[in-house]
């Protein structure tokens, strides 16, 4: 079992540097003294768990509800958990994540370069979703933290809920249910449709859009799609080349497009004229994607017979909270419209969806902080080597360090002294990412890498393991 070598991220992230610091604070689970280093272990051949630090200094925080899955995983490590079911507001969010090694967040929780900064302590964020456009990546990656999320757990989930949406809309049946709540019956054909043989539009082809697509055409309609790259059609669906053809073509248009500046109002008052008169508008993408005063115009005047929402460009916090004209402007405009349907983001809310997501993420992490794997990182370049073995004085240096010319030089003249097994480098933008597995090496000898490798002006995080 490996042990308690602390390389702690201690100092002011103004300056782009984390500390070594080589803790000798032992646990009862994972305790060996620094003076002992390599003396315990195992016999050659089995896989060695490495620590970076003694696990009870792990602090990792959990906001929105993450999943028990992801939870018991990261407790198993013996992490220390501190789990909430909302997100924070700014200023708490800043206060808490000054302490932890790591944060796992859902869609809500802005990790801007605000709060980033504040981070001094963080190696890694977890995004317990799809989305990640709630995080600054690129400010992340040239201060060395990681991110994570799960790419397509929730694809299905959210494939699901607009197939019901479509036949909720097509039927009026939220009108419908709602009269009768109020204690009214009003049996109504007009308007009224099957969806069999109507066109579906789908807006961004990827692991939502295409899952959509079979099953809609499972249930009779014509699918089309527009997407900015260009994509194999599954069943007989077929890719168009313009959104202006999929807006002019299809009865239903459903957004499945990525928070981006360019797909800010991508729907909006000229877009919304392109749509078929009578015709049915979904978005279960972000509340960016859709300019809602245009479509509560375009439903008052009837050229849009109905919409679903699920996403908003600004949500509420918790549960409980209002959805109103304090939130967004036009809040009770939208919630006086008739057939539109309005969901709290729910769209990868699953039982399914959230343990898969919780497992998905929870394991990713633990890869990350005990072996320094970032397959599946969406900001650092994807580095893996094979587990070191339980064989004595062996050792992980990982060095992340901004991507300038000369660099690999220097890290190698550091660990040219050594044995070095195995060794591995890439890198993403302005961010490179090297792990070496280093043999032979003694406590005295990883001080002294590390403290080369922190004098390297290019240096942006350093982290030992064994
Ligand atoms: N409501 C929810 O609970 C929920 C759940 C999961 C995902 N989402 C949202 O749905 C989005 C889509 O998810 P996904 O997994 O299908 O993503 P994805 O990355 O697999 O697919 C997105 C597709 O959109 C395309 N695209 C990008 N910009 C475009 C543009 N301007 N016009 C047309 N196409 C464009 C991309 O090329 C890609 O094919 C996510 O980014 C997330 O924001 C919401
Ligand atoms: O990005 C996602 O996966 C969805 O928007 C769902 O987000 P949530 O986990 O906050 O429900």
């Amino acid at each position: 079992m490996a042990q308690a070598l602390n390389i702690s991220n201690a100092s002011p992230r103004g300056d782009s540097q984390r500390h070594l610091s080589v803790s000798t604070s032992p646990t009862a689970a994972f305790q060996s003294p620094l003076s002992s280093f390599g003396g315990a272990l195992a016999q050659r051949g089995n896989p060695k768990q490495l620590k970076p630090f003694n696990t009870q200094d792990i602090k990792i925080l959990l906001l929105e509800n993450v999943n028990q899955s992801g939870r018991d995983i990261l407790t198993a490590q013996g992490y220390q958990v501190e789990a909430l079911k909302t997100s924070l507001p700014e200023d708490q969010l800043i206060e808490k994540i000054r302490d932890v090694h790591v944060i796992g967040i859902r869609s809500k929780t802005k990790l801007n370069e605000k709060v980033l900064k504040e981070a001094k302590n963080l190696l890694v964020i977890g995004c317990f979703c799809i989305g990640t456009n709630q995080v600054n990546l690129d400010y992340a990656a040239r201060h060395g933290i990681a991110v994570f999320n799960s790419p397509f757990a929730n694809s299905r989930s959210v494939a699901e809920l607009v197939i019901a949406e479509i036949i909720t809309l097509a039927r009026q049946l939220g009108d419908r249910s709602n009269e009768m709540h109020r204690g009214t019956w009003n049996k109504v054909s007009n308007k009224c449709w099957e969806i069999r043989g109507k066109t579906l539009g789908i807006v961004g082809y990827g692991h939502i859009g295409s899952q959509l697509s079979v099953l809609a055409e499972a249930m009779g309609m014509n699918v089309i799609y527009y997407d900015v790259v260009s994509l194999m059609a599954l069943g007989t669906a077929r890719q168009v080349p313009t959104l202006q053809t999929l807006l002019n073509e299809a009865d239903f248009v459903t957004l499945h497009v990525p928070e981006l500046p360019e797909t800010k109002n991508l729907i909006s008052a000229a877009q919304l004229a392109e749509m078929k008169d009578g015709s049915y508008l979904i978005n279960a993408s972000r509340g960016t994607v859709v300019d809602i005063p245009a479509l509560i115009n375009a439903m008052r005047s009837g050229k849009i017979a109905g919409a679903a929402l699920d996403v908003f460009p600004t949500e509420p916090r918790a549960n409980g909270d209002y959805f109103n004209n304090e939130l967004n402007s036009w809040g009770e405009d939208l919630r006086s419209v008739n057939n539109i349907i309005l969901t709290p983001h729910i769209g990868g809310s699953t039982e399914e969806a959230q343990r898969a997501i919780g497992i998905e993420v929870g394991d990713a992490l633990v890869r990350y902080i005990n072996q320094g794997v970032t397959i599946g990182s969406v900001n650092m370049p994807e580095v893996t080597l094979r587990s070191l073995t339980a064989e004595a004085d062996y050792a992980r240096i990982i060095f992340i360090h901004q991507n300038v010319p000369g660099v690999l030089r220097r890290v190698n003249e550091i660990l040219g002294e050594h044995n070095v097994d195995k060794q591995i480098s890439d890198s993403r933008g302005d961010c490179a990412y090297l792990m070496a597995d280093v043999s032979n090496v003694q406590t005295s000898d990883l001080r002294d890498i590390l403290e080369s490798l922190e004098a390297l002006s290019s240096r942006i995080a350093t982290r030992v393991l064994y």
